[in-house]
C-alpha cells in the first residue's frame, strides 16, 4: 500500500448532547468511530440533555469546559478503538450552530504553548472569560433582537443583508446581551468563537477562523459579501470586529495540528486542520445532497434543509453560505422541539421504549380518526409557541387525548406537519421526484419514517450512518486537501448510495393534504389566543 492509500480522515461532531468522531480510509469508508456522553461520561458538569436550562426558562447555556473535557476523553477513546493518530492526513470538524465561546485575554499564547503530558481541560480551566457559553436553545435575547432589527430598518432589511431576520439564539444578539448585562466579562474577552471554530481552535493551537457557513447563523455577516456587516456590528458592541476574526470559506485548510497532539497523541505533525463548520451545513456535506433534495434530520433538534443556487428572502428559516461552494446556498428550518419532545412523550406513554413506543405508533392509523396535536417543551421557532395542544376531529380543543396511541402518532404527525407546511412556505413543491433524505438519532427509527414518508408523501432515504453531519466534517477534512485536484462530486462518487428506507403509502396525500392546512389553522387558532 503507498503512503497516500493509508491516510485516513478524522471528523468530530460536537452536538447538543454529546461529542462524536469518526475515522474514515482514503477511500472515505468508516474505520473507527467513539462518542463521549456528556450528561453521563461526565457528570459533574450537571447538564440535562447537554445543557444547563436557567430559572428564567429562556436562558440555555453549556459548560464550556465540558466540551475541552469531553475532547480528552474523546482521543483515549479513539486511540483505544484503534486510530493510529499517525496516519490522519487532516482532520476537521462541526458543531450545534450558534452558541459562542468567549475566550479570556492573554489565552492565545496559552492555546501555542498547550503542555503534552497534562490534560487540556487541566490547562485551559481559566481559558474562558464566560464560562457558561449560550447556546441554540437560548431564547432569552428578544429585545437585543428588536434593537438589531431596527438598527438596519426592520426584519426584512435584517434578512436581506444576514440570510434571516433577528432570531434568539444567533450570535449577534447573544453577543449583544453579553455586553449589556456582563460588561466586565465583554471587556475581559479577546476573542469570540463560534462552538465550531472553538473546536477548530483547540487542534490548530490558535484562534481558528469562523467559517462563511456557520458566520450566516450569526445574523451579523452579510451573506452575499461573507463580510461582517459594519452597520450591524456596531449595533451588537464596541470592538466586536476585533474579537470576531474574519471568516473564512468553509473547506479552509488552516494549518497543522499543533505541537500538543504531535508529542501527546502521536499526530503527524503535517496533519492538517481544514476549518469547522456548523452541524446542518456539515450534514448537507454528509448527504450528498442533490438539487430538488430534502434533508430532515432528527437529532436534539429537527431541522430540515436543502442547497440552493441563489439566496432568497424569507423571514420564516434562515438561508445560509453552502459549506462545499462558497457561491452557493442552503435554506434551512430548525424546530427546537424534536427528539427531546418524542422521548418526554415515549417516556409518559411507554416508560422509555422506543419498541413499544414503535408499537403504538403502528397500531394506530394514518390520520389517527381525526385527532391532531402539536408538542412544544421549550419555546418553538416556528411556530413561536409553548405547551401542548390537541384537537379532535371537529377541531374542538382537548386536554388529553383518551388513548396512548392516539398520542404518540399525534405527535409525530404534528411533528411532520408542521415540517411540510414550513417547507411549503419556503417554496418547498413536492412532487413525484422528490426524495426526503432523513439522518439524526431517530432516524434509525423506521416507524417514524414511515410517518415521514406519508406526511410528504416522498420516499425517504437514509445513508450508511446515521450522523451525516459527523460523517460531513470528515468528508470535509479530505476535500479541504484535495480540492484543488478534484471536485466534491468527484471525490464521493464511489461512495454507496443512499438506501430507500420507506415509500409513502397510497392514500397518503388524500389524508396528509387536508391535515397541513388544519396544521396551519390550529396554529393560527393557538397564536390568536396568546
Ligand atoms: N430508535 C430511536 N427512535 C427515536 N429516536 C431515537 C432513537 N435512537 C435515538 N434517538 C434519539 O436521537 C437523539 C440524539 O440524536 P443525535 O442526532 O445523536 O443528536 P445530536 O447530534 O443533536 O446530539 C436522542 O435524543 C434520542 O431521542
Ligand atoms: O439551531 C440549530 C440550527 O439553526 C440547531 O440545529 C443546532 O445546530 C443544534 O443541532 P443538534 O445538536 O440538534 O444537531
Amino acid at each position: 500500500m503507498s503512503k497516500c492509500d493509508e491516510s485516513t480522515y478524522l471528523g468530530f461532531d460536537f452536538s447538543t448532547q454529546q461529542l462524536k468522531a469518526v475515522e474514515l480510509n482514503s477511500d472515505l469508508q468508516i474505520l473507527n468511530n467513539a462518542a463521549v456522553q456528556f450528561d453521563t461520561d461526565l457528570p459533574e458538569f450537571r447538564t440535562m440533555s447537554g445543557v444547563t436550562i436557567h430559572k428564567d426558562g429562556r436562558t440555555v447555556t453549556a459548560p464550556v469546559l465540558m466540551w475541552v473535557k469531553a475532547l480528552d476523553l474523546l482521543l483515549d477513546r479513539l486511540k483505544i478503538a484503534g486510530v493510529d493518530f499517525s496516519r490522519v492526513a487532516s482532520l476537521s470538524g462541526t458543531a450545534q450552530q450558534h452558541g459562542s465561546v468567549y475566550w479570556q485575554k492573554g489565552v492565545h499564547q496559552k492555546l501555542q504553548s498547550l503542555q503534552p503530558n497534562r490534560f487540556l481541560h487541566d490547562q485551559l480551566r481559566d481559558a474562558f472569560s464566560l464560562a457558561d457559553s449560550p447556546i441554540w436553545q437560548d431564547s432569552s435575547t428578544t429585545e437585543q433582537c428588536q434593537q438589531l432589527e431596527n438598527a438596519v430598518g426592520g426584519p426584512e432589511k435584517l434578512a436581506e443583508i444576514t440570510g434571516s431576520r433577528a432570531y434568539e439564539r444567533f450570535t449577534g444578539s447573544q453577543i449583544a446581551k453579553v455586553y449589556q448585562t456582563k460588561k466586565a466579562v465583554y471587556n475581559n474577552t479577546e476573542r469570540i468563537s463560534l462552538i465550531s471554530s472553538f473546536a477548530c481552535s483547540l487542534f490548530v493551537g490558535d484562534y481558528a477562523p469562523i467559517d462563511y457557513a456557520d458566520a450566516s447563523g450569526m445574523n451579523m455577516m452579510d451573506l452575499k459579501t461573507k463580510e461582517w456587516s459594519p452597520q450591524i456590528l456596531q449595533a451588537v458592541a464596541p470592538d466586536v470586529e476585533a474579537k470576531l476574526g474574519t471568516p473564512v470559506p468553509s473547506y479552509t485548510n488552516i494549518g497543522p495540528v499543533s505541537k500538543f497532539y504531535v508529542e501527546r497523541f502521536g499526530f503527524n505533525p503535517q496533519c492538517r486542520v481544514i476549518a469547522f463548520t456548523g452541524d446542518n451545513p456539515a450534514s448537507l456535506i454528509g448527504m450528498r445532497l442533490k438539487t430538488g433534495d430534502i434533508a430532515v434530520s432528527l437529532g436534539t433538534s429537527d431541522t430540515l434543509f436543502l442547497s440552493l443556487r441563489q439566496p432568497k428572502l424569507i423571514l420564516e428559516g434562515h438561508i445560509l453560505s453552502s459549506p462545499i461552494d462558497k457561491d452557493g446556498y442552503m435554506a434551512l428550518l430548525c424546530f427546537k422541539n424534536g427528539s427531546l419532545t418524542r422521548e418526554r412523550i415515549r417516556d409518559s406513554c411507554v416508560e422509555g421504549s422506543w419498541k413499544l413506543f414503535n408499537e403504538l405508533l403502528n397500531s394506530t392509523p394514518r390520520g389517527n380518526f381525526g385527532n391532531m396535536g402539536v408538542y412544544y417543551d421549550i419555546q418553538e421557532i416556528i411556530p413561536s409557541v409553548k405547551g401542548d395542544y390537541r384537537v379532535n376531529k371537529a377541531n374542538v380543543q382537548l386536554s388529553k387525548f383518551n388513548s396512548k396511541e392516539i398520542e404518540v402518532r399525534a405527535l409525530i404527525e404534528g411533528q411532520f406537519l408542521g415540517k411540510r407546511a414550513y417547507a411549503e412556505d419556503l417554496g418547498v413543491s413536492l412532487g413525484e421526484n422528490t426524495r426526503i433524505f432523513a439522518t439524526g438519532g431517530a432516524s434509525n427509527n423506521s416507524a417514524i419514517l414511515q410517518v415521514l414518508a406519508d406526511v410528504f408523501n416522498s420516499p425517504v432515504y437514509t445513508l450508511e450512518a446515521s450522523n451525516s453531519a459527523m460523517l460531513g466534517s470528515a468528508y470535509q477534512a479530505k476535500y479541504g486537501l484535495v480540492r484543488s485536484d478534484t471536485s466534491f462530486a468527484e471525490m464521493t462518487q464511489n461512495l454507496p448510495p443512499p438506501v430507500l428506507a420507506c415509500e409513502p403509502s397510497r392514500d397518503a396525500n388524500e389524508i396528509y393534504a387536508p391535515m397541513v392546512e388544519r396544521y396551519r389553522a390550529l396554529i393560527k387558532n393557538i397564536t390568536n389566543q396568546k
